[in-house]
């Protein structure tokens, strides 16, 4: 039996074959994690095997890496980002890779782009003008990024501003002080009512999980964030002391999974914060594919919330062209 074949067993049919549609969220139901415990070693373990570059073949590691970049959410969220450094950030977008590395992996008719470009609100109507026709999506974070520590009113009058702006997708954070105080009611309501603001737009809830303290805790706030309509579920802003790890990544793919069978939805996953490598591109992708299948390793369900991952992936195809390594400072930082 294949991985795909053992993971296809392993999903409900009506997460393996079609596509259900966008969650629309439920009431809270505290039976589906009160009481799930979290084994941390089994987790742990679990998260070591999946190595990365030993795991993919090496003929196949150039086919996973320009995979990747269509999962990146190329990222920008500095305090002094500009319109002319969105614009930049923008144009790699469209074109990820030098036009001697698209040549030589002889991929030119791929239109090879970046699943989305993420930015502060104030930056959307730069990345906006920027990417028009490009079908690549704008998101925004919101919501008193990245602590969340704003009134809820004000935290929703900014997705509608995002929105009203253009931002196809919010990424929003989650007010960390609910799952510190197991306040499961209060994190459904903020969750449902960022949900309602973002209209047509995708939701992407971050969770903020280095914040979080326990695996279980990640478990139940992945939970809730679902049942309040998240379309995904994010690990981190990137601005906490831990950011996406393996096995917290693994903690909320469970739980995403244990949502789809109990609803029929599929929900996006998507970690962030601190993944600079390829070799982490390539770990991520196949912890996606051996524990949810094929479908999580399209844009729609799986994005790398990262602003300098792009950089190494560009590098390593670069190496796989030429056979050798081009110096750092010729490759875009982002
Ligand atoms: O959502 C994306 C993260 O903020 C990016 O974090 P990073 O700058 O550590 O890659």
């Amino acid at each position: 039996m294949t991985v795909d074949e053992r993971t296809a067993a392993a999903l409900p049919a009506t997460l393996a074959k079609g596509d259900p549609g966008r969650n629309p969220g439920m009431p809270l139901d505290l039976s589906m994690f009160d009481g799930h415990a979290v084994n941390r070693q089994a987790t742990e373990r679990r998260a070591s095997t999946l190595g990365g570059r030993r795991s993919v073949k090496k003929a196949h590691q150039a086919a996973w890496l320009v995979n990747a970049i269509r999962l990146v959410d190329l990222t920008t969220l500095s305090g002094d980002d500009t319109a002319g450094k969105v614009r930049r950030l923008c144009a790699k977008a469209r074109r990820p890779l030098a036009a001697h590395i698209v040549e030589g992996l002889g991929i030119a008719d791929l239109g090879l782009t970046v699943g989305a470009v993420c930015v502060y609100p104030t930056m959307v109507p730069h990345a906006v003008e920027a990417l028009d026709g490009s079908g690549i999506p704008v998101a925004s974070v919101a919501t008193g990024f990245p602590a969340g520590l704003m009134p809820l009113d004000l935290r929703l009058r900014e997705i509608e501003w995002a929105v009203a702006r253009g931002a196809h997708e919010i990424d929003i954070v989650i007010t960390r002080e609910h799952v510190l105080r197991q306040d499961w009611r209060a994190l459904h309501d903020e969750v449902r009512q960022m949900r309602e603001a973002c209209g047509e737009a995708h939701m992407k809830a971050i969770l903020a999980t280095g914040d979080l303290q326990t695996l279980r805790n990640v478990y139940s706030a992945s939970m809730v964030a679902m049942q309040a309509g998240a379309d995904f579920i994010k690990t981190s802003t990137g601005k906490e002391g831990v950011n996406a790890t393996l096995p917290v990544s693994l903690v909320m793919i469970r739980a995403l999974r244990d949502y789809g069978l109990v609803t029929g939805h599929r929900i996006g996953f998507k970690p962030a914060g601190g993944m600079k490598q390829a070799k982490e591109a390539l770990a991520w992708q196949v912890m996606m594919r051996e524990e949810l299948g094929r479908p999580w390793l399209e844009p729609d369900l799986f994005r790398f919330g990262a602003s300098s991952m792009l950089g190494d992936i560009e590098r390593q195809l670069e190496h796989h062209v030429t056979g050798r390594y081009a110096a750092s400072h010729r490759h875009a930082a982002s």
